[in-house]
């Protein structure tokens, strides 16, 4: 299978169509719904009523986070908390400046403008945005050259809600303007369990409390990923049950999609399989462990590593690769008496 950017993986976190045709209906619509990070909830939720009392438009928001974690959600959230329309774009969908121009101005008062992937916006863009959130004025640029001139255009004062998988790309400038940031981690199985369950209840599904375990579970800590397992699991559990979702049959349905009890996929079982059993362990150069599984350096390192780094399962080191007693134990090997093998002879691509 390939891998490659735009394969879709069943744990992967970015949406793909099926996400996006289904994950209305199981957007969280007050802060109340919204499960989980209770720190940006809670300073969240203040934020929004102390706005709401002044009669005044919120402060603008920035939130980071990693893909599914609830970004667009929030923003949704924020906007139906404030009683406000939302307008939805990102970054790379505003090239220029004059696009960024175009929605600034036909803005309304108190609407919420939401700018998803802020940190791939370009130069001219940001630099109208820092204007725009400062001072709720844009100048539009009319002509070219030394004829040129700015034309100042007053905005209605706005809610700029800001999502960034990477808030330190951000340009200290930009961030500076937000009025509060909230920083999205990701989530505890338990609360990934109410996710579920709450999904299931819209989807019509039964689910007994220790089938939503199981897909918790494996589900990465996200929640795009929890419902997208659930879907899954459901149809296994139509096709094959009386369609009650158990542990018995997550564990079975989701061992048909080859993802494991900790959230591993068949790449992710790969690409440790093969640290452990070619190179004891390592440590074993990048470009040396993607030969021996058959991907591309980039689709071990950027798709499958990050995952097995955050569940301490592998490590990056200086010379190179290497595994922790946790991945033996996850792959059910023993680990060698003297961990380590012969890095000498393994890096023959380098690192
Ligand atoms: N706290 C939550 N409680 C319940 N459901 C949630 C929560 N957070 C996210 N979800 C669900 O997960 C899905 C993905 O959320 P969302 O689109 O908001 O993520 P995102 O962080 O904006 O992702 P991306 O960065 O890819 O745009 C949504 O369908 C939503 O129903």
């Amino acid at each position: 299978m390939n891998w490659e950017e735009g394969a879709e993986r069943l744990v992967g976190a970015d949406a793909d169509g099926e996400d996006q045709a289904v994950e209305s209906a199981l957007r969280p619509k007050n802060l109340d719904e919204f499960v989980g990070q209770p720190k940006v909830r809670e300073q969240l939720d203040l934020v929004l009523r102390a706005a709401r009392a002044r009669g005044g438009t919120a402060d603008h928001v920035l939130l980071s986070g990693a893909p599914g974690l609830g970004k667009t959600t929030l923003a949704m959230i924020v906007a139906a908390e404030m009683g406000a329309p939302i307008r939805i774009t990102s970054g790379p969908a505003i090239q220029h400046a004059g696009d960024l121009a175009a929605i600034l101005s036909s803005l309304t008062e108190g609407e919420v403008l939401f700018l998803d992937e802020i940190h791939r916006m370009s130069r001219p863009a940001e630099e109208m945005l820092y204007m725009a959130m400062e001072d709720f004025r844009v100048d539009v640029i009319v002509g070219k050259g030394p004829g040129a001139t700015a034309i100042p255009l007053e905005l209605p004062p706005f809610t700029l809600v800001g999502a960034t998988t990477r808030a330190g790309l951000l340009p200290p400038p930009l961030r500076d303007r937000f009025g509060f940031t909230g920083h999205m981690e990701f989530y505890e199985p338990a609360e990934l369990e109410r996710v579920i369950h709450r999904s299931a209840h819209l989807l019509d599904v039964e689910t007994d409390p220790e089938g939503a375990a199981e897909i918790a579970g494996r589900s990465r800590g996200t929640p795009r990923i929890a419902n997208r397992l659930l879907r899954r699991v459901r149809d296994y559990a139509q096709v094959k049950a009386d369609g009650v979702i158990t542990r018995e049959i997550a564990a079975a349905a989701l061992g048909v999609y080859e993802v494991d009890a900790r959230g591993l996929d068949r790449l992710d079982r790969a690409v440790l399989g093969a640290l452990l059993k070619l190179f004891g362990g390592g440590p074993v150069g990048l470009s040396t462990l993607s030969v021996a599984v058959g991907e591309e350096r980039e689709t071990v390192e950027e798709v499958a590593e990050p995952f097995l780094v955050r569940e301490g399962l592998l490590a990056r080191t200086p010379r190179g690769r290497v595994a922790t007693p946790a991945a033996w134990a996850h792959l059910g090997l023993a680990p060698p008496r003297q961990n380590g093998g012969a890095p000498g002879q393994q890096d023959l691509f380098g690192a």
